[in-house]
């Protein structure tokens, strides 16, 4: 038995949900290209979950269902109220979709039915969720979710208690369909672990904003932005990451797995950075993100991935930079529970093996021998 540092090139499953051949990405054999231009995150939403995209009757009953199922229950509002105000925000997610389970009794039907309702369910509650925990931490009362618009528009009318601008609400809803899934990624990859087991939905979903919150995963876009920021302006942007290169130091938001010439996501939040940057009239953040992009390539040969762009995007849509890997998790919850709808299907428990490097041949000594 030989190990794999990381998996490495390993096909844990079969999937057909997202797929990654030869650098393109697609969902359920669409181009995230195509989908990127002209799908709604709602729609991208019911195509991971159900396998196609939704008729007009289909797409507005689950619109209906996720304005349904947006408002939390008052026992959780009590408990975010309670979490520390400097709690790391994907914690404070993390804890909050864990309890969440706690005030749903059908959490352990394992009916299709069942964990399809919930994962409508979780995808509505998410965004309230991180609103909620966003205002409570600013001292303010959370915003009861509005019925009848999107998720996108409804998460950035509950962040800020007023109605957002139709061009926010489109970035953010195309920053949504582009964060979607991402085949066999570290949190899917956990979130499918976890419910092998046959345990429940909330239970793989928490699994997964555990693992999306870590720096080299979902939380590389918070990275980028404290980077951005410690940067401050153009002109030190280039001696910045030589500094950093020099000291073999990793740079936020570049490199991956799977994509060795670029990741099909970032061209598309790279132009909505461009585009918002110009709509305000200052592209210092956008032009700041292409020198260390020039300069890494460069340097390294490594391009951009998804989670580089969206950091300028989301701080130019007037986000808080603790919301940015949360606002990964209110998208990518589509994703995981579509992964976990597969799982369950047809499930085996995953359990792989370990290569064993310990010592051998140890024999007992008494304690008092020692
Ligand atoms: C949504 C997402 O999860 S996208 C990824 C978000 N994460 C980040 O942006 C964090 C920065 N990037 C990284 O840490 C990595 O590129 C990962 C985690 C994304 C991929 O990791 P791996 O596939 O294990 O790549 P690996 O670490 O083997 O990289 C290969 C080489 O490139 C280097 N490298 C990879 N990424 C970077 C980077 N961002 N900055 C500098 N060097 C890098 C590595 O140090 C390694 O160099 P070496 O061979 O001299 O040791
Ligand atoms: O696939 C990965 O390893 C990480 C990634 O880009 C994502 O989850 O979107």
């Amino acid at each position: 038995m030989t190990a794999t540092k990381g998996l490495e090139g390993i096909v844990a499953t079969t999937s057909s949900i997202s797929s990654i051949v030869d650098g393109v990405l697609t969902y359920r054999g669409y181009n995230i290209d195509d989908l990127a231009e002209h799908a709604t995150f709602e729609e991208v939403a019911y195509l991971l979950w159900f396998g196609k995209l939704p008729n007009a009757e289909e797409l507005k009953a689950l619109k209906q269902d996720l304005s349904d199922y947006a408002a939390i229950p008052d026992e959780l509002i009590q408990q975010l109220k309670l979490y520390p105000k400097d709690a790391n925000t994907m914690a404070a997610l993390r804890s909050a979709v864990s309890a969440l389970a706690l005030y749903d009794e059908t959490s352990d039907d394992m009916s299709r039915e069942a964990n399809e309702k919930k994962a409508v369910k979780l995808q509505a509650q998410l965004p309230t969720i991180v609103a909620a925990i966003a205002r409570i931490r600013q001292g303010k009362e959370p915003v009861a979710p509005k019925a009848g618009v999107s998720v996108a528009e409804n998460f950035l009318y509950m962040l800020r208690g007023e109605d957002p601008e139709e061009t926010s609400v489109k970035a953010l809803d195309q920053a949504l369909v582009l964060h979607a899934d991402h085949e066999l990624n570290a949190s899917t990859f956990a979130s499918r672990v976890t419910v092998a087991t046959l345990s429940d939905i909330y239970s793989g979903v928490t699994s997964a904003i555990g693992a999306l919150k870590g720096p080299l995963h979902g939380g590389a876009n918070e990275a980028v932005m404290k980077m951005l920021n410690e940067i401050g302006s153009l002109d030190r942007a280039e001696s910045y990451i030589m500094e950093k290169l020099n000291n073999r130091e990793k740079i936020m938001g570049f490199g991956h797995r799977v994509y060795k010439n670029g990741d099909p996501r970032a061209k598309h939040l790279q132009k909505m950075s461009r585009e918002l940057g110009q709509m305000k009239g200052d592209l210092t953040l956008y032009e700041m993100s292409v020198l260390v992009e020039e300069t890494v390539t460069k340097q390294k040969g490594l391009k951009p991935n998804v989670d580089f762009y969206s950091a300028s995007v989301y701080t130019q849509l007037g986000i808080e930079q603790e919301l940015f890997t949360p606002i990964f998790a209110i998208s990518r919850v589509s994703g995981w529970t579509a992964h976990i709808l597969e799982q369950y299907d047809g499930n085996r428990i995953i359990r792989p093996r370990a290569e064993y490097t310990g010592l051998t041949d140890q024999k007992y000594v008494p304690v008092e021998l020692r």
